[in-house]
């Protein structure tokens, strides 16, 4: 293929270099948290290649030094290739055998070598997968499942706060019986606590590793128990629920596990772009819009405009909703690109989940503590609204009947006049249709709150 040249500081060799020189594309590296899920899977296949006697112990305990070394993130400049490249990952596998290669090399002072000592039973093929499904894991038990409790936590909290505060539904953007404030926030932290049930079910398909399948699921060039091994080592090291795949060619052939996780994702971005849309149109105002509730002031909003100040946390998450569907879209493109024994869009497909991972954790941290944890309410507008709707009118159905119940509604907007006026003056109590205490308690806009 002809020469290269790697510049003289790098650690990486050729074959990083010549995928450096082709894949010019993104500008887009490797996660950290893939690197080091890469790096974990290299430093426990020395350990159980030295074990079933596939490398010597001090080969193998220099390379597993230099992998710890990748794994905690010293190297990660040396991690040069666009994650648009070769479907398989093989650039930036081979990228993390020549690093760790060139380490483990200068630790002993003899030659490591990249494929035959750290790629050592193992492929591309069954390594990179791993890697994507490994760093994925960890990012949704570790960070995004704790940033979804943290914000469904706030939400409750407001949902107990705003109890008895009583407001107007809405169906169809129009006006509706009467809600809580509470039952709405607890609506919206019950959504994200099922978003939170949804992942913790796709985790184990996620946790499912290929690794020891090797080129093609056969785990050829693997000494016997290599993968059990293998797999049981990356998860003492990194403590995750790892298992080894059920069936290793489902495992290779497809990538099912993380394209389910994928949609949970977008489920959860589907969820919370509910969640913000209703605090915006809710502290919309303050003058012209609904203001039934007040969000924080974090910032100025307009740089024009004086004194006006912009729900800028909930469009923030609006915007990593928008950006989780289309990395969702983009992963069920790629998890469909699979032919025989190998999906060849890999890295695309780790760029995507891992990014909407970290996106939604980020974003639902920011919202408790920004947004949600400063939310107040107005009281009295939220209870005026409440009163003024004509559907307030629907505990009396069972005394008016709906024809005559739907005449008061519509007297009560054509005359600008509360419920309660238009049963007086229509006489309806006189003809003993209801009582006065009924009428009152037909119309106690809190008790419509209840069945
Ligand atoms: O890089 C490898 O180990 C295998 C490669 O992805 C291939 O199947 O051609």
């Amino acid at each position: 293929m002809g020469e290269v040249r790697v510049p003289a500081h790098a650690k990486w060799r050729a074959q990083t270099q010549r995928a450096v020189e082709n894949f010019p594309i993104s500008g887009q590296r490797l996660e950290r948290a893939h690197i080091e899920a890469l790096a974990r899977i290299k430093g426990a296949a020395a350990v159980v290649n030295a074990e079933l006697g596939v490398l010597g112990k001090e080969v193998a305990g220099a390379v597993a030094e230099a992998a710890a070394e990748v794994a905690e993130g010293r190297w990660d400049e040396d991690f040069p290739i666009d994650v648009f490249q070769t479907g398989s990952g093989t650039s930036s596998n081979m990228n993390a055998n020549e690093v760790i290669a060139t380490l483990a090399s200068e630790r002993l002072g003899k030659d490591v070598h990249p494929n035959d000592h750290v790629n050592a039973s193992q492929s591309s093929n069954d390594v990179f997968p791993s890697s994507i499904h490994i760093a994925a894991t960890s990012a949704v038990l570790n960070d995004l499942i704790p940033g979804l409790e943290h914000l469904a936590a706030a939400l409750e909290r407001k949902a107990e706060e705003f109890a008895g505060v009583v407001k107007s539904g809405r169906t169809h953007l129009m006006d509706a019986t009467p809600v809580t404030l509470g039952q709405e926030f607890g609506g919206y932290a019950a959504q994200v606590r099922y978003g939170v049930e949804r992942l913790r079910a796709s985790l184990p398909r996620l946790a499912e590793l290929p690794l020891g399948g090797t080129a093609v699921g056969t785990g050829i060039n693997t000494p016997p128990g290599f993968s059990a091994a293998v797999i049981a080592e990356v998860a003492r090291a990194t403590g995750l629920p790892l298992t080894e795949a059920r069936n290793h060619f489902e495992a290779q052939g497809a990538r099912d596990g993380i394209v389910e996780t994928s949609g949970q994702l977008r489920t959860v971005a589907v969820g919370l772009t509910k969640i913000a849309n209703d605090l915006r149109w809710m502290a919309s105002g303050p003058r012209t819009g609904l203001a039934e509730i007040n969000l924080p002031d974090l910032q100025p909003g307009s740089s024009i405009m004086p004194g006006k100040v912009n729900p800028v946390i909930p469009e923030a998450v609006l915007m990593v909703t928008a950006q989780v569907t289309g990395n969702d879209a983009t992963v069920a493109a790629a998890g469909a690109a699979g032919n025989f024994e190998l999906n060849v869009m890999l890295p695309v497909i780790a760029r995507n989940v891992l990014e909407s991972i970290r996106l939604i954790a980020n974003v639902s941290r920011l919202l408790a503590d920004r947004t949600v944890d400063g939310i107040t309410a107005n009281v009295e507008r939220a209870r005026e609204y409440a009163e003024s709707s004509p559907s307030v009118v629907t505990p009396l159905n069972k005394y008016l009947g709906y024809e005559e119940a739907a005449k008061v509604a519509k007297r009560s907007l054509a005359e600008r006049k509360t419920i309660r006026e238009v049963v007086v003056e229509g006489g309806y109590v006189e003809r003993g249709l209801l009582t006065e205490e009924q009428l009152d308690e037909a119309l106690d806009v809190l008790r419509m709150t209840r069945p």
